[in-house]
């Protein structure tokens, strides 16, 4: 029998602040972001939890870009040549609105998926292993007390921009994450109703 206070070394601890961490987490606009951006050691402690996902098979079906200082303005650029060449009539603002997507956030962490041909680990475990690297990302980066957001958008899809960002032809990107210092407290969107989204067996 355990005695109080003992450690039951079957059982993990309990972390109440992940759990409010975790409830009440919500993403910040990289508009709504300045820097300070992670230090060295928080962007590796970031990384870290990123790489700590489930991944079956252990194939880590994931890898990691870092957009800092002017890499931000650099694939901006790519972004917006892309923009400019497959939109021949488009404003000159809209190509300027492409050339900064990256540009809000001083960090950047552009989350690319590939998957392998494995016997047992379908593609599909493979991609949402990619999307768990994503969304620890994004709660580690709340848990030092920064902003998060995740996103895409048409550039994200387009494989001459992907090429542009130095991803091999196989490689797909599962989102960049924008991290940085919130300027103002971030709104909250309605949440679903577990009543309306669980069913019991
Ligand atoms: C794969 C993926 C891509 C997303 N891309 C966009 C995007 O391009 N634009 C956007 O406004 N939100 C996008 N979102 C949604 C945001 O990341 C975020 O979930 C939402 O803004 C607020 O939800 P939260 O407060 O629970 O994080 C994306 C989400 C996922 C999972």
């Amino acid at each position: 029998m355990l005695m109080r206070g003992s450690i039951d070394p079957m059982r993990v601890t309990p972390v109440p602040d992940a759990i409010e961490l975790l409830k009440t987490r919500r993403s910040v606009k990289p508009r709504e972001m300045t820097g300070p951006g992670p230090s060295p050691a928080e962007l590796e402690t970031i990384l870290t939890i990123g790489a700590r996902v489930p991944d079956h098979g252990k194939l880590a079906p994931w890898r990691f870009i870092i957009f800092e200082g002017d890499g931000r303005q650099r694939a901006g650029e790519v972004i917006a040549k892309v923009f400019a060449r497959k939109n021949p009539g488009a404003p000159a603002a809209d190509v300027e609105t492409e050339r900064k997507r990256l540009t809000d956030a001083p960090l950047v962490i552009g989350i690319v998926s590939f998957t392998k041909p494995h016997p047992k680990v379908p593609a599909f475990e493979q991609e949402l292993s990619a999307g768990a690297s994503a969304m620890n990302i994004v709660t580690a980066a709340t848990a030092l007390g920064y902003g998060a957001c995740w996103l895409t958008g048409w550039f994200s899809f387009d494989r001459d921009v992907l090429d542009g960002l130095g991803l091999k032809p196989d490689e797909k990107l599962a989102g960049l994450v924008h991290i940085g210092t919130p300027t103002k407290p971030s709104e909250d969107r309605p949440r679903p109703f577990l009543s309306e989204i669980v069913t019991r067996f």
